[in-house]
């Protein structure tokens, strides 16, 4: 992996799990972004795993999906016009609008691969739950079936007790964990010792159908309670083999097989409120962080700001971009739909002979994954994105964060400029204001403890030079955003009066 020491955060998790701590507290893990929290929780879990006798499901990261959700709640699907928010919140109609396919799933796949990349070595399996592939084919990842004889006829009930769990770890998110804990046959939390969960401040925010309370009440220490419940959910997909945990205020558990359910719980602005650490049942917990303050920058980011009128933004943005190069660049803003106008704006200036891809929630699955793809081998130097991509996505070599459009809170700039400066490297993050808001920003990033936020300069004559292409382009974004209008248009047509077909036929039958 290119790893040749840990990094200070994996260090500390180290000491408190496998080192003398062994696993006796919860750990509550605040760190900046791109400082190794992924492999900080994956090593210690892979080895005390590593000498496990039997498969089963004895792992689970949990991770919020994408921050699509806050971002456009208001926004509608353009292929079944149902609200966002709404697909995101139920499942099966994310499913069903197959044109809107998954949706926006970085870090998953991510915190997936540092498993997989060191889990096999010791024979364990990792696997994914995430709504990335259809239900069906999770379900044969996850869950490992008896091979049936043909022309025997076999009892139910046989077949159901040699469900067997087909992976050690599980990286899930709470929609999916709870469609298989509710409806997959075999699939059981009955095993589980330890849960992982990442970005916990964004995935306390949402109650993602009680997947907390119920994993928690599926994996309770107290051994009657908790398999009366169980058994309520779902049957025992394991016969005799039985996990015995101990009571978590227990002593003298130590070099004991039998463990109670251990967590860590992670973020790069991690809450302290204890009111909403509560929901998570911790078992004294351990707080693990870098500084004084919740909010911490990485050490080696560098943030300047750029003070421009408000119309004049994209030409000082142009004029940044070209200083900048050929440097991997991340540029966000507010929305999606003003991430896509300012792409096409940015692709309409001539002048930029940079590659820039517009990275949004709103694109399907598989053109991000090619944008991302282009981005990660240099094909392309320039992301527009829009908050959604904030948590999570790790791409190397990213030197520059711009903020196109100011973050509103401390959180937003943190998550953003993570994106750069990551694993002890050096980054940039440039954000646009206007003079009014410059106290603001100053008192936004005061929360960071970061005093230090230099003007950018850009000369004048540089500005004035690229006014005429700017009129030029913006012609041209008119021209692109009428003709969009106009085939969004058609297709609603399109599909309004399919829509009006169908009706009448299931009425005539
Ligand atoms: N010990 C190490 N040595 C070198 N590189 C490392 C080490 N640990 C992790 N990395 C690399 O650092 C990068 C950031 O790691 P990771 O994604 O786990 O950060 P994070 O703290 O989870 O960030 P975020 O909060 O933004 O999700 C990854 O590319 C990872 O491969």
């Amino acid at each position: 992996m290119g790893i040749s020491s840990l990094f200070p955060v994996q260090v500390a998790v180290w000491q408190e799990t496998i080192g003398p701590g062994l696993f006796e507290r919860d750990l509550c893990i605040n760190s900046p972004t791109g400082s190794g929290k992924t492999l900080s929780y994956a090593l210690p879990i892979v080895q005390t795993l590593s000498n496990r006798a039997v498969r089963c499901l004895r792992a689970l990261v949990v991770l919020p999906t994408r921050d699509l959700a806050l971002q456009v709640n208001s926004a509608r699907c353009k292929y079944c016009c149902k609200n966002i928010f709404g697909l995101i919140a139920d499942h099966s109609i994310a499913e069903m609008c197959v044109q809107f396919d998954s949706l926006l799933f970085i870090s998953l796949p991510q915190v997936k691969d540092v498993f997989a990349a060191i889990a096999p070595a010791v024979g364990l399996s990792v696997g994914l739950a995430v709504g990335q592939s259809s239900i069906a084919d999770e379900i044969s990842e996850l869950i490992k079936r008896p091979k049936l004889e043909a022309g025997i006829c076999y009892d139910p009930e046989d077949v159901l007790q040699e469900l067997q769990s087909a992976v050690d770890i599980l990286v899930a998110t709470p929609g999916r964990l709870m469609d298989h804990i509710n409806a997959t046959r075999g699939f059981t939390l009955e095993h589980l010792c330890y849960l992982v969960v990442d970005e916990t401040d964004r995935l306390l925010r949402e109650a993602y159908q009680a997947w907390l309370p119920t994993v928690l009440q599926l994996t309770r220490s107290d051994n009657e309670n908790r398999f009366s419940d169980a058994s309520t959910f779902l049957p025992s997909a394991f016969g005799s083999l039985k996990t015995i945990r101990r009571c978590g205020v227990e002593r003298g558990f130590k070099d004991k097989p039998y463990p109670r359910l251990v967590k860590m719980v992670l973020s790069a602005t991690l809450t302290q409120d204890p009111n909403k650490l509560a929901q998570l049942d911790l078992h004294h917990p351990l707080f693990l962080t870098t500084g004084e303050t919740r909010y911490k920058l990485p050490e080696r980011l560098e943030s300047y700001k750029l003070i421009c009128e408000s119309k004049l933004k994209p030409l000082y943005l142009v004029a940044l971009l070209q200083s900048l190069g050929e440097e991997k660049c991340i540029v966000f803003t507010s929305s999606v739909e003003s991430t896509h106008r300012l792409c096409t704006l940015l692709n309409h200036f001539g002048e930029l002979r940079i590659k820039i891809k517009e990275y949004s929630g709103l694109q399907r699955q598989s053109v991000r994954s090619k944008t991302l793809k282009a981005f990660r081998e240099g094909k392309i130097q320039v992301l527009v994105s829009s908050d959604a991509m904030t948590r999570g996505m790790d791409v190397e070599g990213v030197n520059n964060v711009v903020n196109y459009d100011k973050p509103a809170y401390i959180k937003t700039y943190i998550h953003r400029a993570g994106r750069t400066a990551r694993a002890g490297q050096l980054g940039r993050c440039f954000t646009l204001l206007h003079k009014d808001e410059v106290k603001r920003f100053k008192k936004l990033l005061q929360k960071a403890d970061n005093d230090s936020c230099p003007i950018h300069s850009i000369p004048s004559s540089l500005i004035e030079s690229l006014r005429p292409v700017y009129k030029s382009a913006l012609d041209k974004l008119k021209e692109t955003v009428e003709s969009e209008a106009h085939r969004k248009h058609t297709i609603g047509f399109k599909l309004s009066r399919m829509g009006k077909g169908r009706v009448t036929g299931r009425a005539k039958q």
